[in-house]
């Protein structure tokens, strides 16, 4: 029997998708018209003995998270769990704490992913790599190939090219280690409970020699994998197929790219097709069939376009997510943006943002999640409109960052609007 577990975080967490995340916690964001979280939903319920999922983070559990989980409990039929660390106690902190719930059952091994990655989820081959390579101790890292520099923004895998052994893990070192990263999807067996445990012990002498009060903080990646590299415990299942992390608003249109890109061998049925009364649609585009559109509008490639949005005449969108409730107005255009819940845009006006896609002549590029500023200016980005913002007609919103609630009376260009 197998479980799997997935890293949500907190509200702490995911400063760089603000102001998307002020409406909504990041893991329920919409990538490829499904909130992010679903898409590892789906690929851990493909495997037939998934026993139960568990959600660990410490967001509040608010209805949408609990909405969310029933949903797909019921869609998916598996057993599904929110489990609300007191505080935020690390990605390795988490699983230990709830150690009795993931064990419960008795698995023989349980995944473990954090939830802003979008990935094929080679979890099949994940299970049969430990077959191969392992015994009831050793434990699976999925990894993947980088380019040099982005390398050091991941944590950095050396492996024994013969055995597929991690020899030496260093998290986002500040020099090259190695191309191979950490995806941060993970096969464990029970037995990794023995190496994090004697972590925690030396966390709480330290917290009463020093009087201090410390949470029971156990990084996986600098506290175990560094300490079970090179002891025959640790292996790394490396994959080609796609993933990237989904840590800015841009990531998510990259990684709703991805996502539906694979629709077309997963759920064809969610993508759109060029029909009698409907838009004229170009590449991959889900379009959730509550959204009205008129057929002049032109959608696509990679758009996805969530519940209740209206789309006028002449609209054009491409390379951008639409959220549930906004309007396009007539002839309006959106280019590589995020436009918010209940959001209108006027007519004529033409909403645009620079794509931060990984260079397209590099196999190993990975998109890059920058802060949002570079010497003291805003990098060009992405546009993102948060909820229910007015943009007025004939104005142009470019490379902006639009706060929510806000009503717009003339262009913008490079700025963020507070
Ligand atoms: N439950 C819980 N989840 C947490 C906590 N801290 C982080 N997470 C979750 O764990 C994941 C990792 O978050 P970060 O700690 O921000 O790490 P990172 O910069 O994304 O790097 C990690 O992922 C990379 C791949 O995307 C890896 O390359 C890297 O080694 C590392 O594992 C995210 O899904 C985040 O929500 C915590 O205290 N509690």
């Amino acid at each position: 029997m197998l479980k799997a577990v997935i890293l949500i975080g907190g509200p702490q967490k995911g400063t760089r998708f603000r102001p998307l995340s002020f409406e909504v916690p990041k893991p329920l964001f919409p990538v490829a018209g499904v909130p992010m979280l679903q898409h590892h939903i789906e690929a851990c319920s493909k495997l037939p003995n998934m026993k139960e999922i568990l959600v660990i983070g410490f967001y509040q559990p608010n209805e949408e998270l609990n909405r969310f989980l029933s949903c797909a409990q019921q869609d998916f039929k598996v057993s599904i769990r929110y489990l609300q660390e007191y505080a935020a106690l690390g990605t390795g902190g988490g699983i230990y704490h709830f150690r009795d719930q993931i064990l419960s059952g008795g698995p023989e091994a349980f995944f473990v992913m954090n939830a802003d990655v979008c990935s094929e989820f080679p979890l099949p081959e994940m299970l049969d790599f430990q077959k191969e390579h392992g015994d009831a101790y050793s434990f699976v890292i999925l990894g993947t190939t980088a380019n040099r520099k982005q390398s050091l923004n991941y944590g950095c895998i050396v492996e024994n090219e013969q055995t597929d052994e991690v020899l030496h893990y260093v998290e986002k070192p500040s020099t090259f280690v190695s191309d191979i990263i950490n995806c941060g999807i993970y096969l464990f067996t029970p037995g990794v409970f023995q190496h994090i445990g004697p972590n925690l012990c030396l966390i709480i002498l330290e917290e009463q020699s020093n009087g201090w009060h410390r949470a029971e903080v156990i990084r996986l990646e600098q506290d175990i994998f560094t300490a079970l590299a090179g002891q025959g415990k640790l292996y790394v299942y490396k994959t080609a197929r796609f993933w990237s992390q989904i840590k800015s608003a841009g990531s998510a249109i990259y990684a709703s790219r991805l996502y539906l890109n694979q629709y077309h061998k997963t759920h064809p049925e969610r993508l759109a097709t060029n029909r009698e009364g409907g838009p004229k649609t170009i590449g991959n585009v889900y379009i959730h069939p509550t959204s009205n559109i008129d057929p002049t509008a032109v959608i696509g490639p990679n758009v996805s376009i969530g519940t209740g949005v209206t789309i006028g005449a002449g609209v054009r969108v491409r390379e951008s997510i639409i959220l549930h409730g906004a309007t396009l107005q007539d002839h309006s255009c959106v280019l590589n943006s995020i436009v918010g819940w209940d959001s209108t845009i006027g007519k004529w006006a033409r909403v645009e943002g620079t794509p931060s896609d990984p260079n397209p002549n590099d196999p190993y590029s990975k998109i890059d999640s920058e802060t949002l500023f570079r010497d003291g200016k805003l990098t060009p980005s992405i546009t993102i409109l948060g909820c229910n913002v007015n943009i007025p007609s004939e104005v142009i919103i470019l490379n902006s960052i639009v706060l929510p609630h806000k009503d717009l009376n003339r262009s913008f260009k490079n700025q963020i609007i507070l």
